[in-house]
């Protein structure tokens, strides 16, 4: 998986395995598939980095209303929620951070390859970036200015699946040469530093998708949709529970007539 494995220990990065199941991935992969916003993998970005690929994502809250509306099942939205939990929960200890790291963005998103892009492309699938400076490469520095997301401190990304060719994830150098690759598969989760250069190689055939998180300890910076859709569930569970309970009755009801007529 790693081209050096040295270049995983520094500044306390981590690949680890098992942050999610079969089942679990598929969930979130058929929520994407079944309601992804096309073209806009990113708040504020239009288009994919790449005119060889097109992405497709969705929030929590997007989720979270195509349950309310019945658009996909409620167990959906809520997988969501809850292995995005279990992976901040997770980063957290493994940062050994004392102080709550809070949800600043999250976001579950696909990239596909387009039929028929050159297997010899030379740009990546994501530039190399960090996710709260902005890149000076030819300086070898980050800039912590806007338009960058500065309050972010830590980032991480679970994969859903594997059956794609390129779209490994690297930590970078500022020259772009890669470090360090991580291999995508179910269950994979790499977590960093915010300020910790990285990218994605060219994908070349298939569909990748991917559970990105950014965290802040800054709670003036968390995000709030991640809370009001844990109540939103919380509430539609309870929704989902009285009608059950009521469509229940409803057949008792109906029996206890039926046996009533046949006496
Ligand atoms: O999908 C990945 O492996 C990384 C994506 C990423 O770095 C980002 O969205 O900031
Ligand atoms: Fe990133």
């Amino acid at each position: 998986m790693h081209k050096d494995p040295e270049a995983l220990k520094m500044k306390g990065r981590v690949a680890v395995d098992g942050m999610a199941d079969e089942e679990e991935c598929q969930a979130l992969m058929q929520l994407v598939n079944e309601e992804a916003i096309y073209g806009d993998g990113y708040k504020g970005i239009t288009k994919p980095f790449s005119e060889h690929e097109k992405f497709e994502g969705i929030t929590v809250k997007d989720a979270v209303n195509a349950a309310g509306e019945k658009r996909v099942p409620l167990f959906l939205p809520a997988m969501y929620v809850y292995l995005a939990e279990r992976s901040r929960a997770f980063v957290q200890r493994f940062f050994g951070l004392s102080n709550h790291l809070y949800f600043s963005f999250t976001h579950l998103v696909c990239r596909q390859a387009k039929d028929g892009s050159p297997s010899n492309r030379s740009d990546l699938s994501h530039p190399v970036h960090a996710d709260n400076c902005i890149v000076d490469h030819q300086h070898k520095v980050c800039h912590k200015i806007d338009p960058a997301f500065t309050w972010r401190d830590y980032s991480s990304v679970l994969y859903l699946n594997d059956n794609f060719d390129g779209g490994n994830f690297m930590f970078a150098n500022y020259d772009n040469t890669s470090q360090v690759e991580v291999e995508p598969k179910c269950g994979r989760l790499v977590a960093f530093a915010a300020d910790d250069l990285h990218g994605v190689q060219p994908l070349l055939r298939g569909q990748r998708c991917a559970l990105a998180m950014w965290y802040t300890l800054d709670p003036l910076h968390q995000e709030l949709e991640m809370v009001s859709s844990w109540n939103k569930i919380e509430q539609l569970l309870e929704k989902k529970k009285e009608e059950e309970q009521k469509e229940g009755d409803q057949s008792n009801n109906n029996s206890t007539d039926e046996e009533h007529e046949e006496l």
